[in-house]
């Protein structure tokens, strides 16, 4: 996505340290407005803490954060107004009842959204009189995705948008992060869950040790893989496999309940068909699909060792 405005979150050389723990190191990152922004890395890696720092949470021990151009440390209230947070524990009072807590938050705000039709949305109707305590996991969660929501912000922090929650929520809950956006909230979302975020973002950090890997669009982290293609066939009678491990572009074969499946480049593609070919071996079900982020996402973190955050790579 390019746009020529300011960005809506920009972060300069942030460093967040608790007593000896370098929790957030050097991180520099640039969200623009109306972007969905994803941010992946390992536990541990300084998400929830870059998060918090750009909220306004946490005091930075070094860097600049702006959000919609403000200072969070210093114009809290103006950003109160305009950023909605979600966060991991969302510590709210454990008797406070989901429609009081709704209709507290939405009072912070001059134009909220309807919390009766947001909790509907959120599939938590029926729940409008349960306290937040004996709420489910999956229901807590959706009740802290509307209380970030509900006063409309213009930039949504949302942090593991959907842990929790069964896959139908999950996918409610993505149409939502997409029609905020519609409706020009820039989101930053940190998640663990790749299709999530080869879903719902134009761009991902991927982060490490406190520092940014590399950001770039899903499709790019993909292709960034030495193997962004799988081949995959089932065949009866098949040659040793070792031999189609050699062939050029061809960086790994792996046979699941009877199906093969090469993971190669493009070029490789044509070759692994001679190959089969040439020794009379005839490939049914052939597919040829990309690489997930998943598969992108683990050559990225495991291939960096320590100190791997020098070699930063921004698009
Ligand atoms: N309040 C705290 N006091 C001391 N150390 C902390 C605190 N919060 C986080 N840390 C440490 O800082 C580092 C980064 O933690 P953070 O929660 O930011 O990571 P994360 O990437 O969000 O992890 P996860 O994916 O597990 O949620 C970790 O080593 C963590 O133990």
């Amino acid at each position: 996505m390019t746009t020529t405005s300011a960005p809506a979150i920009e972060v300069r050389g942030l460093r967040k340290t608790y007593g000896p723990v370098v929790a957030v190191d050097h991180v520099d990152l640039s969200v623009s407005e109306g972007e969905i922004f994803g941010v992946l890395g390992p536990n541990g890696s300084g998400k929830s803490t870059t998060v918090e720092c750009i909220a306004g949470l946490r005091r930075p021990d070094a860097g600049t954060v702006r959000i919609l151009g403000l200072d969070p440390a210093k114009d809290r209230d103006a950003v109160e107004r305009s950023v909605g947070v979600q966060l991991q524990q969302a510590g709210l009072q454990p008797k406070l009842r989901v429609r009081e807590a709704l209709d507290l938050f939405a009072s912070f705000y001059d134009d909220p959204r309807d919390p009766v039709e947001l909790a509907d949305r959120l599939g938590l109707a029926e729940r409008m009189d349960h306290p937040w305590r004996k709420l489910s996991g999956g229901q807590q969660q959706r009740l802290a995705i509307a209380l970030a929501l509900v006063g409309r912000p213009k930039v949504a922090l949302l942090d593991e948008l959907s842990t929790g929650l069964d896959p139908h929520s999950r996918r409610e809950v993505w149409e939502l992060v997409e029609e905020i956006r519609a409706e020009g909230t820039t989101v930053l979302l940190v998640t663990h869950l790749m299709e999530e975020a080869q879903h719902l973002c134009d761009r991902i950090a991927v982060v490490e040790r406190g520092r940014v890997l590399v950001v770039d669009t899903p499709e790019g982290l993909i292709g960034r893989t030495a193997a962004p293609l799988v081949v995959s066939f089932v065949s009866a009678g098949l040659p040793d496999l070792d031999d189609l491990r050699i062939v050029t572009g061809v960086s790994d074969v792996m046979e699941r309940s009877g199906r093969v499946q090469v993971a190669c480049d493009e070029p490789a593609v044509l070759l692994v068909l001679d190959w089969l070919r040439d020794r009379a071996v005839r490939p049914d079900r052939l597919r040829i699909t990309e690489s997930t982020l998943d598969e992108a996402y683990l050559d990225l973190v495991s291939e960096q060792p320590t100190g791997a955050g020098d070699k930063e790579i921004v698009r």
